[in-house]
């Protein structure tokens, strides 16, 4: 653009001719012939060059030069002063024109000065320029001393404040102003200034910043003293200082964070994995994750691809937006691949859109899942096949499944009831009641029973008992009610019927006890631990039992006398199941002294035929006793015949061991009643219903006995053609009499103990072991003991066998026995030999009251068969007996082997049975015959036929 050049001049042709050099050099003028016309240019165009008559009327050409400052602008102005002007350089300088131009002008030196005037006004731009880009640098550093938080001090190379900022931390002791110029370490705090200082003397030597640290009331300053080099020279030093004490705050609250972050995603059971979303790059993971992907190493760098089955397809859901990717297939390092359920969220950092993801392993819920739908298939499958009505409703009472039962029992569609209520069923007092157990069932009461009638789709009233169990949820509260409903119609009319029939049992019991209390006897009702169950008012007077007490306690405490027969009793019944009948036994009550007592006792049995006890009845019979005591000894037993007092005492012996099923041996000389006592044993107990079996030891060989006794399979041995059952298998149930006992070989006394003690035995040839119920009794006449020292019988089974032994006194020590067995051979052999022997004569039963009887009864018994035989009735003569015999007697005198003399009143009865004897013995009774019977030792009858053979019958 063409420069603008302004001439200002009054003289229309120094004007014209100026303005036309100018254009004619292609310059832009403006002219004007006043001030005012000047000014008017000046406020429309910027002239580069001013040329202007030093007088413009009444204005001074020089005055354009304010009107240009004015507008904004320098310009140069060059006056037009006249010819004659004097000192024209002075008003230059003064006024401030760049030169001046004579009138008349010189177009040499004009167009020289239009060269310099441009010249001037280029460099005048240049320096506006300048000044303007200095101003706005000082613009600009006073906004960066001021911009920051920060105190900023410019400092010269002496340390002298240059400019400091306004802002910022309160770093010196006076306001910015007011630093201008002054020392920078005088407006420190001393400490302070001494650190300061060393600290610029080192960035002085080393042009390198230092930065250092200063608490200032609580605060953290950091003060940055930065070296202003000017090539290898220090020019100065810029000082900021900012208070960090936020920042170190912030700090301190990021490291927390980022300890809370850690934390957190360490904690998370999930696996956390922050990865940038666009190249799916892993930045960071927690340790979940490596556990879940299997890796031991970190994974940031991996790629998201890795670990993701169909990887792009999820990534790209990602970018979309999608927050849940409800179900992929994640990969481990070794290949395997996994469910998961990844949850999304995404942030920004830095540019950067960054993706944090919460992956769970759902392999294991899937297979949960897949269990609790298998469960609920296998439910269904169950709760349908049922009878009973199962149905599910919510605690609000809405029906959520019923089942085939309960559809078909109601007469109603599964469908069709869902949803309904379940309460309708209910008269109103049992919904209270279900609805006020459902308030309780999450407090400990999961289970409701009730019974409740209902009506069938068939219109019958039926009774149903629903039992309600209420499922919980995890948080205990009520969340579901299964309700499983049996149909109790039946067991309700038997409960009817049963509380009829307890009723009338009751009346039954009622009305025995009544009989019980009536009964005089003792009853004592004990079950099988021996404990009372119930007794009767008698127990307590006859035993002085405490009836209150006894229930339930064992019989030994309540009966606690000693030789507790009752007790015996009772623990026999219970253990062989077998009643005991007519046990006789003593007592000695407190209160009534000795009494004897007959005990009978049975075993209870229940409805599945168990026993279950035993019921015992104690009659006291020691009046009856007493009476039978007073009319005389027994004169014999179940045909044992004796009165004497060991025969006595045999007696009762006997009695016990009857209802016992214990092994008994009987000890005796020959003949002296082994074999009948083992009979009466047998027949007189509980087995005499049963085979009384008896085998002569001595009379077999040991093969023989051992098949004889056992029994033997065919082939066993040669000649065993046939199965043979032993006499073992033959008494079974009843007893078994080894006569002879002494003389068995070993072999068979350890079979025969192992049979004692086990009720086991094998027969000969077989393998199988069979068992027997058999009583054995055995019997010997040897000295069994003498036989053990000797080593010829087992000592244990010696001892098994000597368990209750019954010893047989010989007839030697027992003659008072001798007229009754005399008695009782004459009886049976009249009834043999059809012929009426009535006595012995007195004679004879001396010869038989002085003999020995080394042969004891069954020799009296031959003596008197060879007697009867050769007389023909009534009395026996000593012409009767046997030749031997009476030689022997007469022959031999004291020779007979008599043990001993015959005792006196043994004898005397013996020789008192001929006919003074009797009639001083009914002297002496008052004529009693029964009594002088008793006192002869003789049978009443035999009395009777004696006299009547007297001719003494009345
Ligand atoms: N107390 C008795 N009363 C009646 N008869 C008896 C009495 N004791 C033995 N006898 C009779 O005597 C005979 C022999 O008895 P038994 O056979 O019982 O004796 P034993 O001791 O078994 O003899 P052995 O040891 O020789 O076998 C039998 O006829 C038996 O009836």
């Amino acid at each position: 653009m063409a420069p603008i050049f302004l001439v200002a001049e009054g003289d229309h042709d120094i004007r014209g001719l100026i303005a036309d050099t100018l254009a004619g050099k292609g310059h832009r003028v403006e002219t004007a012939g006043t001030m005012a016309e000047a000014c008017a240019v000046m406020a429309r165009v910027e002239p580069d060059v001013i040329f202007a008559a030093l007088d413009l009327g009444s204005h001074h050409g020089y005055d354009l030069l304010r009107v240009a400052g004015d507008a904004g602008y320098e310009v140069p102005l060059i006056l037009l002063v006249d010819a004659d002007m004097d000192d024209p350089g002075g008003v230059v300088v003064r006024f401030g024109a760049m030169t001046y131009l004579k009138k008349p002008v010189d177009r040499r030196r004009f167009l020289m000065l239009v060269c310099l005037g441009l010249e001037m006004k280029a460099s005048m731009v240049r320096e506006r320029d300048r000044g303007r880009r200095l101003a706005r640098m000082s613009g600009f550093l006073g906004a960066l001393v001021n911009a920051g938080d920060e105190t900023v001090l410019l400092l010269d190379e002496e340390g002298g404040v240059l400019r400091a900022g306004e802002r910022g931390v309160p770093l010196i002791q006076c306001p910015a102003a007011d630093a201008v110029g002054r020392p920078y370490l005088s407006l420190l705090p001393d400490g302070s200034a001494r650190l300061q200082g060393e600290a610029m003397a080192r960035a002085g030597v080393t042009l390198l910043p230092q930065r250092l640290r200063e608490q200032r009331d609580g605060s953290t300053l950091d003060i940055l003293i930065r070296p202003v080099p000017d090539g290898d020279c220090l020019a100065g030093f810029v000082v900021i200082a900012r208070d960090i004490t936020a920042s170190l705050c912030t700090e301190a609250g990021l490291a927390g964070c980022e300890k809370r972050y850690r934390s957190v995603c360490e904690a998370a059971r999930a696996a956390i994995l922050v990865f940038e979303r666009e190249s799916g790059v892993i930045l960071d993971c927690n340790e979940a994750a490596r556990k879940l992907y299997g890796y031991d190493e970190a994974m940031p760098g991996l790629d998201m691809a890795e670990l993701l089955d169909g990887s792009e397809r999820v990534l790209e859901a990602i970018r979309a937006g999608v927050e849940r990717v409800p179900l992929s297939r994640h990969r481990r390092k070794d290949g395997t691949l996994f469910p998961a359920e990844m949850s999304v969220s995404q942030f920004e950092h830095e540019g950067r859109e960054i993706c944090t993801a919460y992956v769970q392993d759902v392999s294991h819920r899937r297979a949960v899942e897949e269990a609790l739908r298998e469960g609920a298939r296998l439910y269904r499958a169950v709760v349908e096949d049922q009878t009973e009505l199962i149905c599910r409703y919510t605690p609000d009472g809405a029906l959520s499944f019923v089942n085939e039962a309960y559809a078909k029992f109601f007469g109603v569609d599964e469908d069709e009831v869902v949803g309904r209520e379940f309460f309708p069923i209910m008269a109103g007092e049992e919904r209270r009641d279900q609805r006020a157990w459902l308030r309780e069932a999450a407090a400990g009461r999961p289970v409701f029973d009730r019974e409740q009638r209902v009506t069938r789709h068939d219109g019958q009233e039926r009774w149903v008992l629903w039992t309600n169990r209420a499922v919980l949820d995890q948080f205990g509260a009520v969340s579901e009610i299964q309700t499983v409903g049996r149909d109790i119609t039946e067991r309700r009319e038997a409960e009817r019927a049963l509380g009829l029939a307890m009723a009338e049992k009751e009346q039954y019991r009622l009305n025995l006890e009544a009989t019980f209390r009536s009964i005089p006897d003792a009853i004592i009702t004990v079950d099988s631990e021996l404990r009372v169950i119930a007794t009767n008012s008698a127990a307590g007077s006859l035993l002085g039992i405490d009836r209150e007490r006894a229930n339930g306690v064992h019989f030994s405490e309540v009966l606690p006398v000693p030789g507790n027969a009752c007790l015996s009793v009772l623990k026999q019944v219970l253990r062989t199941s077998r009643s005991v009948h007519g046990y006789e036994a003593e007592f000695t009550i407190p209160a009534l002294g000795v009494r004897t007592a007959e005990l009978n006792c049975t075993p209870l049995i229940d409805q599945d035929k168990r026993h279950s006890g035993a019921v015992l009845v104690v009659r006291d019979i020691s009046r009856i006793a007493d009476l039978e005591k007073r009319l005389q000894e027994r004169q014999g037993f179940r045909g044992i015949i004796g009165r004497s007092s060991a025969m006595q005492d045999i007696y009762r012996l006997l009695e016990q061991l009857s209802s016992l099923d214990s092994t008994v041996i009987i000890l005796g000389e020959s003949g002296t009643g082994k074999e009948l006592v083992a009979e009466a044993l047998h027949y007189g107990g509980s087995r005499a219903g049963h085979p009384m079996v008896k085998v002569n030891c001595s009379a077999l060989t040991e093969s023989l006995l051992e098949s004889e006794l056992f029994g033997h399979v065919r082939g066993a041995f040669t000649g065993a053609i046939r199965d043979k059952a032993g006499r073992i298998q033959t008494a079974e149930g009843g007893t078994l009499f080894l006569d002879e006992i002494g003389d068995i070989s070993p072999l068979i006394q350890l079979k025969l103990l192992r049979f004692l003690e086990q009720k086991e035995y094998e027969r000969v040839g077989e393998s199988r072991t069979s068992v027997a119920d058999v009583r054995i009794i055995a019997a010997t006449n040897a000295d069994l003991r003498g036989s053990v020292r000797r080593g010829a019988f087992r000592e244990d089974l010696y001892y098994r066998l000597n368990v209750m032994p019954v010893s047989l006194p010989p007839l030697r020590a027992r003659q008072a026995d001798i007229p009754l067995l005399v008695d009782h051979f004459l009886e049976l052999f009249s009834s043999q030999f059809g012929k009426a022997f009535e006595v012995v004569a007195g004679e004879v039963m001396d010869l038989f009251m002085s003999y020995a009887w080394p042969g004891n009864i069954r020799e009296l018994r031959h003596i008197l068969e060879h007697a009867c035989i050769l007389s023909p009735g009534g009395e026996i003569l000593l012409k009767h007996m046997r030749r031997d015999f009476v030689d022997h007697m007469f022959g031999s005198g004291q020779g007979a082997p008599m043990a001993g003399p015959p005792t006196g009143p043994v004898a005397a009865s013996g020789r008192a049975t001929g006919r003074e004897g009797v009639l001083a013995a009914l002297e002496r009774c008052g004529g009693n015959k029964a009594r002088a019977a008793r006192q002869l030792g003789i049978h009443r009858a035999t009395l009777y036929r004696r006299l009547k053979g007297w001719g003494l019958a009345d």
